[in-house]
């Protein structure tokens, strides 16, 4: 499990690599621009019935994306993106087509890990660095438990600061999971 995963066929230079704390993450091998679409997951859906009978009371659980009449896993890549507080990846859901595009928010360096931000109610301790101010998931909450940063539908790239294009609102977070549906 520890040995890096090369993703040879993948068109970008990413790596499966494992973390003692994270478990495995995507990671880049090389340097990537950033606006680049690195990843197109198809996904699998689950309408909200089968998604509370089964799927909530399994290990899908840490993984679906909230999605039209239900969930999403993402297959490919999609799934093994951990989570930053100051995520290098966001993410489009496109409905229509059935995908979830990742496109960097920033020049990606060699070695960086790819991250996207899962909100601010998460359900598991994060690493040390990040944990000072990131809420852990309590009963009292209400609203979604993880949200995520999605880009603008068009990926604009005429900002140069690449968090305008991601914002971490109530109206733009793209709840992944949530409590009351
Ligand atoms: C969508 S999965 C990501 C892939 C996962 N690491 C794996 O090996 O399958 C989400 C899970 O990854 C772990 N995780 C993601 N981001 C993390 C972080 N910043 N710190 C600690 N664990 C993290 C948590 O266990 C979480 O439930």
């Amino acid at each position: 499990m520890s040995d890096p995963i090369n993703l040879v066929h993948h068109h970008y230079p990413l790596e499966l690599r494992y973390d003692p704390r994270k478990g495995r993450g995507v990671y880049a091998r090389d340097a990537i621009p950033r606006n680049t679409c690195i990843e197109v997951s198809p996904i699998l859906h689950f309408r909200h019935d089968e998604y509370d009978a089964h799927g909530k009371h399994t290990v899908l659980d840490h993984y679906t994306y909230r999605w039209k009449d239900g969930f999403a896993l993402a297959l490919g890549l999609g799934s093994m993106f951990n989570h930053s507080k100051h995520p290098n990846v966001g993410f489009v859901r496109d409905m229509e087509q059935g995908v979830i595009r990742y496109i960097t928010l920033e020049a990606i360096d060699k070695d960086c890990e790819l991250c996207i931000s899962y909100g601010s109610h998460l359900w598991f301790p994060t690493t040390e660095e990040e944990s000072e101010s990131e809420e852990s998931h309590s009963e009292e909450d209400d609203g979604p438990w993880w949200t995520a940063i999605e880009l603008d539908d068009d990926n604009d790239d005429s900002s140069d600061d690449s968090n305008d294009s991601n914002h971490d609102d109530d109206e733009s977070k793209t709840a992944k999971k949530q409590q009351a549906q």
